[in-house]
């Protein structure tokens, strides 16, 4: 018998059999022979400083500390590695450092001179598009990434945010309908489905200019296909072996929840191809005409100078559809948990709503009953007449911006609950790098991320306390105390993340490091903030002037059940919760959200 008879028939000694065995044993063969290159490959690489560095307890000797990461909440175990190793410190991925910064200063250097993003992005960017469905946020193309950024940030200039702004207030009138059908038919109402709802309105009708988004097919299962994806992506980032078994032909035959994902993303593509070649479709725009779909539709092609076909725009149609839902659906979400958690706050802000007419008599009006049946087909409300915002007595972008109760509240709650906890890892170029004095090899994972800068203990007094007092009583509250390498402001559009504390800080010189990053910092930080932190506040104020929202009883995750209205406890005056109480309910799906948010509405008028 030959080699190949042997071997490669079924007349091996396995009979049928055989061939399957041969190709098994090859591939283990191949997979640890390419295992052994790599482990070579880390053994012999240059070290320089990262030797020095602290590092916690290994979980496991091949993968490092993985195992630490599989949990929804693991910013908090970053955050409590931090305290113990210090602002830098260092983890194994695998067969990849991954220094973790907490330092403002070493944080502003990385983010505002190291511009690789690391390969996890552009894994998420694959999970949620299809293979090949890199946009300029997982792009390691820098040229790629400058094209699509020089092109389309010129979108999210305060102009262009007021004229998205109307589309805003058409959306939450369709909210406000929903919210008030759901408390009074259920008591209680499941707010995040209808805020990620909002803000896919606000984006497609706003930013692509798509006439009734909620009539598009696909438009109602969008934002629950999408938090599929972004979930199995994140996960798929803590652990590299489920990405490998994900992408496998035979993962859906074998796993129904491969299956769920694969029909999603189906319905996803289908969804933002459409968009796409809705978008390029239109006539040339005019050259003042900068709003987001007018920038996509003059978007060319990095490298060969030509117009973009619908397949290759849809990566960054999807990408900016994605970006700006959930990361402003969840930032309102946190504002609704934080005002149901510390009353006085909801009250103080209500109360200054009050005292400034937003959103006052006139702003929020019943249609009639014509307009109300179109009005009511998507939230399911008949028997409730429709709302709508009467834009002529709502506040505008501006006016919001100056409510200082307002925005101390919301920059608290995105600092100890940003929903880019887990933002931003950086990946260093061919060339070492040097930060807080130490040198690091090339292609090492440098991570600055937000969630260990915003609740450090060595930079913010009393953390783990929520104090919306600390934005009054401080203008430069964003900026850390000690000196630091200032970072270059940077980015696009006209609002750099230092706006976000109102007026005095924007006028205080830059000379510190942030402690504050929600829209991040540096040449890759947030191209859509404007309009992001516009929206929150818009809908923030919009809710609160309108209702005393509480938590619902299901939202207890005591074993005893009785933490709901039993007082005070730790977190400052009128929190019930503890801060494991709102781990159990925080979920990192690359945003990190709350897995629930069941609140009970009284209106405030009643
Ligand atoms: C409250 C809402 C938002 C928060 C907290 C937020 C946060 C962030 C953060 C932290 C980053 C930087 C990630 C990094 O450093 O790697 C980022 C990037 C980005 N965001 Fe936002 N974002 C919000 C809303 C939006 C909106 C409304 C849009 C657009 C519609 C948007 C579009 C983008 C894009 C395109 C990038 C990538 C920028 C680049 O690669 O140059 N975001 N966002």
């Amino acid at each position: 018998m030959g080699y190949l008879d042997t071997f490669y028939s079924t007349k091996g000694a396995l009979g049928v059999w055989t061939p399957f065995v041969v190709v098994i044993l090859n591939a283990m063969g191949v997979a640890l022979g390419l295992g052994l290159v790599q482990l070579v490959k880390f053994l012999v690489r240059p070290q320089y400083d990262l030797a020095r560095l602290p590092q916690p307890p290994v979980g496991d000797w091949v993968l490092g500390h993985v195992k630490y990461l599989l949990r929804k909440d693991y910013h908090r175990v970053i955050l409590g590695w931090a305290k113990q190793y210090g602002k830098i410190f260092k983890l194994r991925i695998l067969n990849e450092w991954t220094v973790v910064i907490t330092d403002p200063a070493a944080a502003a250097q990385v983010l505002a001179t190291v511009p690789g993003r690391t390969h996890n992005y552009k894994h998420i960017d694959e999970v949620l598009g299809g293979p090949g469905k890199i946009s300029m946020f997982g792009t390691p193309d820098e040229v790629h990434w400058r094209n699509a950024r020089k092109t389309t940030a010129p979108a999210f200039s305060m102009a262009n945010v007021r004229r998205y702004y109307g589309g805003v207030l058409s959306a939450a009138g369709e909210l406000l309908t929903s919210l008030d059908a759901e408390q009074g038919a259920l008591g209680a109402v499941d707010a995040e489905p209808l805020l990620q709802r909002l803000m896919l309105r606000a984006t497609l009708e706003g930013l692509f200019e798509v006439p009734d988004a909620t009539a598009l097919p696909g438009f109602d299962t969008l934002a629950s296909n999408i938090l599929l994806l972004m979930a199995e992506a994140n996960a798929q980032v803590t652990d590299p072996l489920r990405a490998f078994f994900y992408f496998t032909p035979v993962a859906p035959l074998v796993s129904k929840h491969v299956a769920r994902c694969r029909a999603a993303l189906k319905e996803i593509v289908m969804f933002h191809g459409k968009t796409a070649a809705r978008i390029l479709a239109r006539p040339e725009p005019e050259p003042s005409n900068t709003l987001l779909w007018a920038c996509l539709h003059r978007l060319r092609h990095p490298h060969t100078g030509r117009k973009l076909t619908a397949g290759q725009l849809h990566p960054e149609v999807g990408m900016y559809t994605t970006a700006g839902f959930d990361t402003t659906a969840s930032t309102v979400g946190w504002c609704m948990y934080a005002a149901s958690l510390w009353p006085e706050q909801q009250e103080a802000v209500a109360a200054e709503l009050r005292a400034a007419g937003v959103f006052g008599r006139g702003a929020v009006v019943e249609v009639d009953e014509a307009e109300s049946e179109a009005l009511a087909g998507g939230c399911g409300s008949k028997r409730r007449p429709a709302l709508k915002l009467d834009p002529k007595h709502c506040p505008g972008p501006e006016e919001l911006a100056k409510l200082p109760r307002l925005n101390a509240f919301i920059n608290e709650v995105m600092r100890m609950f940003p929903p880019t906890a887990i933002s931003a890892e950086r990946l260093t170029s061919d060339q070492p790098v040097t930060v807080m004095g130490m040198t690091f090899p090339a292609k090492t994972v440098l991570w600055c991320i937000t969630y260990g800068i915003h609740m450090s203990d060595a930079d913010w007094e009393e953390p783990a306390k929520f104090k919306p007092e600390r934005w009054l009583e401080d203008s430069r509250c964003a900026f850390a105390r000690s000196p630091g390498t200032a970072a270059p402001a940077a980015g696009g559009g006209d609002g750099p993340a230092a706006a976000i504390g109102g007026a005095a800080e924007e006028e205080a010189p830059n000379t510190a490091p942030r402690r504050f990053l929600p829209f991040g910092q540096g040449p890759k930080n947030c191209v859509g903030q404007n309009f992001g932190i516009t929206v929150v506040r818009a809908v923030v104020a919009l809710l609160l002037s309108r209702y005393r929202v509480a938590l619902h009883p299901d939202m207890d995750t005591s074993p005893e059940g009785d933490k709901l209205g039993a007082g005070r406890a730790e977190g400052g005056s009128g929190c019930r919760h503890s801060a494991e109480d709102t781990a159990r309910l925080t979920h990192v799906a690359v945003i990190t959200k709350l897995k629930k948010l069941r609140l009970v509405l009284q209106r405030r008028d009643d």
